[in-house]
């Protein structure tokens, strides 16, 4: 049963709308009751019918029936006010009840406002008004972000509560949620979304050489050692240690061993001219690089004494034979493929590219290229999530389908799922997913699948939503993940949600980014109730500058920045204090792999069981050890400046390189802690 309410003061319509609607909930299908609030004074029943008698005679509950129709006059003992539940639970079970004037009930309701009652509105007061049905909506006394319906336009108001029946499934107080719950955090999210995704079936066995980006479904052995054998790693002469017991010693060079080539067994008092990567011969314990030796004709002077071992990479030093080089699971980044090809391995089973449908949604875009920037029509911007995730999809080695920009209409937004859902594992869409009436993205999915969860408390992304997409066929149906239209929101969501879907579903073994520690150079004084992802880069002295705009609509700042600071919900930071964060750089651009978590404030990896003061005191001192920093540095980060250094290697407080910590998971898990 779902349950709305209307509200409003006498005179603004709320008879006529509940009126209007039930006519065309019945047209729709649907069986309608209504709960209504009346004066204590109403009474339905006449003196003289049979009914009024016998209440007046002192029945506590008179039922009159007959074959169409019933009735039930109770008359309270004592005064009472019934509350919208107890009224409820008097009504047979229907489709829809809609309940005129309770004000003050807490049930999801419609607020009916008309200007020229000159009354007050409830609407910012009252977390339960889901939507304002006006005739008046540009004389709105405060602005709001809800839903505005046309009070003489009951259709729209029918399709407005029938598009999204689940959100008005009434259920009793004692399990009725507060209308609007809590957002999920981030690990909820992704736990849903994770233990329902499973990896796709299908392998291939792909050429080594084609095979970047992508996962692999058994793990790769090695038939032989690496080095195969003994060679040397300097261009030199390859010796007998015993054989030079003073610096200055003169050798005779009996032959010459280019790489690729194999010697002969050294004899006593001989030395071998040997090129790097060249087999050691039998008998040579050492090779002395050219730099030290002097060649005479047929001789050479060692102008060293040589160490035994020296300049040689003994066979099997980097691989043994029959070891795993690479396990089921892993990515195959650049290097990998590098040392599958070491192994001779030539072909590699790998999972099948997840098919990705992307499209955009938003009536303000158009395309570069389309329109050149001065010919942009007011309220025009170019697609720029369209090219951010598309890069993004492609970096995860996955086939991306792209469908283009969607208008803002629930027809045309149904229509592109349905056509996205063919033949397409995911469907990611931009933009779409918030709370306002051209928002068509949840409505759209709903009507053509399932929408499992929707706004998480991250900042930026908070919008984001997941479900499925039903086929035409009927058979499977595509999952669905809908991130939010600006710029930093949708980069964000993709790097913290999409990504470990993409991976999960080709069955990859770390789906989560990992977290380094790092030291704060900036203030944070004023954080979010959401978890927030503040975009950040690493300076030169192992520390974190943050990009000074975080707006979500700031697309520079992830360019600028080379990570994020994954900062818990309410923490406030202060210059120095230790923070896991993740490199951006790893993340997504080379590979799309890692995440900056910022430690809670003080916490100091959690080894330390000191007090808050007593960490603050330690902070302080460990800061003192740090390295001066350049007077730029101190000025903070330029935004917007071309140049800049590489990153130094991640440095914790103190300057001591610290392991990577793992992030929202811990490595190899995709469980969420
Ligand atoms: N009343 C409320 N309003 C908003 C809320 C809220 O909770 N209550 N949430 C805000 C948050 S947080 C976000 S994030 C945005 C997300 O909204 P949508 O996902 O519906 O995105 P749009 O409204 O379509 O667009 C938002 C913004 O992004 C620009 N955009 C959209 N697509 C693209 C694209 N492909 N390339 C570049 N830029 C794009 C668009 O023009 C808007 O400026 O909602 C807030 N509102
Ligand atoms: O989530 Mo929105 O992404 O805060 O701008």
């Amino acid at each position: 049963m779902k349950v709305i309410g209307f509200c409003g003061y006498s005179g603004s319509g709320k008879t006529t709308l509940v009126e209007q609607l039930v006519s065309r909930f019945r047209l729709a299908g649907q069986r309608v009751s209504v709960v209504k609030h009346a004066h204590h004074e109403f009474d339905i029943d006449h003196p003289g019918k049979d009914s009024y008698r016998h209440r007046e005679a002192g029945a506590f509950e008179v039922l009159i029936a007959s074959d169409r129709r019933l009735a039930k006059i109770r008359e309270y003992e004592l005064r009472a006010d019934p509350t919208v539940h107890q009224l409820l639970s008097e009504l047979y079970e229907v489709d829809w009840v809609l309940v005129e004037g309770f004000k003050h009930a807490d049930v999801l309701k419609i607020e009916i406002w008309r200007a020229e009652t000159g009354k007050p509105v409830q609407y910012p007061n009252d977390p339960y008004v889901v939507a304002i049905a006006t005739d008046s909506a540009d004389r709105l006394p405060q602005p709001t972000g809800l839903p505005l319906l046309d009070l003489n336009d009951p259709d729209a108001v029918t399709a407005f509560l029938l598009a999204d029946p689940a959100r008005y499934e009434y259920r009793s107080p004692s399990t009725t949620p507060s209308p609007r719950p809590p957002m999920l955090t981030l690990d909820e999210a992704l736990a849903r979304l994770l233990s329902a995704i499973r990896p796709l079936a299908e392998t291939e066995s792909v050429s080594t050489f084609d095979a970047l980006g992508r996962v692999l479904v058994e793990g790769v052995c090695s038939g032989l050692d690496v080095p195969p054998q003994d060679n040397t790693s300097m261009d030199g002469y390859a010796l007998r240690c015993a054989d030079v017991p003073a610096a200055g010693t003169l050798l005779t060079v009996a032959q010459r061993i280019p790489a690729g080539h194999v010697g002969q067994p050294l004899q006593p008092g001989t030395a071998a001219r040997i090129f790097t990567g060249a087999q050691v011969p039998p008998g040579a314990d050492a090779v002395v690089m050219q730099e030290q030796c002097e060649a005479q004709g047929e001789q050479v002077r060692i102008g060293v004494v040589p160490q035994t071992g020296q300049w040689i990479r003994r066979r099997g030093e980097d691989v043994q034979r029959g070891a795993e080089v690479l396990a089921r699971g892993a990515r195959l980044t650049p290097q990998a493929l590098g040392l599958a090809a070491s192994v001779g391995a030539a072909t590699l089973a790998v999972s099948r590219r997840p098919r990705v449908a992307l499209f955009s949604t938003g009536d303000e875009l158009v395309m570069p290229g389309q329109i050149a920037p001065d010919q942009m029509p007011p309220g025009a911007i170019y697609n720029s999530n369209r090219f951010t995730l598309r890069g993004l999809v492609q970096a995860l080695g996955c086939e991306c389908n792209d469908l283009g920009i969607v208008p803002d209409r629930l027809d045309a937004t149904r229509d592109a799922l349905r056509r996205a859902a063919q033949g397409n594992d995911l469907i990611v869409t931009s933009g779409g997913v918030s709370v306002g009436e051209e928002d068509h993205l949840r409505p759209a999915v709903q009507a053509e699948g399932r929408l499992d969860l929707w706004q998480i408390a991250i900042k930026p992304g908070k919008p984001l939503a997941f479900g499925e997409v039903r086929r035409a066929d009927g058979s499977h149906a595509s999952w669905f993940m809908g991130l939010p239209g600006n710029p930093v929101s949708s980069y964000v969501t993709f790097l913290l949600a999409v990504r470990p879907v993409l991976l999960a579903l080709q069955g990859a073994d770390t789906a989560m980014p990992r977290a380094i520690e790092m030291r704060a150079d900036f203030d944070w004084p004023r954080p979010d109730r959401r978890r927030e992802f503040l975009r950040v880069r690493r300076n030169a002295t192992g520390g974190l500058d943050l990009f000074p705009n975080q707006s979500s609509g700031v697309l520079t700042s992830a360019v600028w920045g080379d990570g994020l600071v994954d900062n818990p919900s309410g923490q406030a930071i202060a210059k120095g204090i230790a923070s896991p964060s993740c490199p951006l750089q790893n993340c997504c651009h080379e590979d799309p792999g890692a995440l900056f978590r910022l430690h809670p404030r003080g916490a100091r990896c959690g080894r330390d069981a000191r007090t808050a003061r007593g960490q603050q005191r330690g902070r302080r001192a460990r800061c003192a050890d740090r390295p001066r920093r350049s007077p730029r540095h101190r000025a903070g980060p330029r935004p917007g400046a071309a140049q800049r250094a590489e990153p130094e290697p991640v440095r914790g407080v103190g300057g001591a390189v610290r392991g990577c910590r793992t992030g929202l998971l811990p490595a190899g898990d995709r469980r969420l802690r």
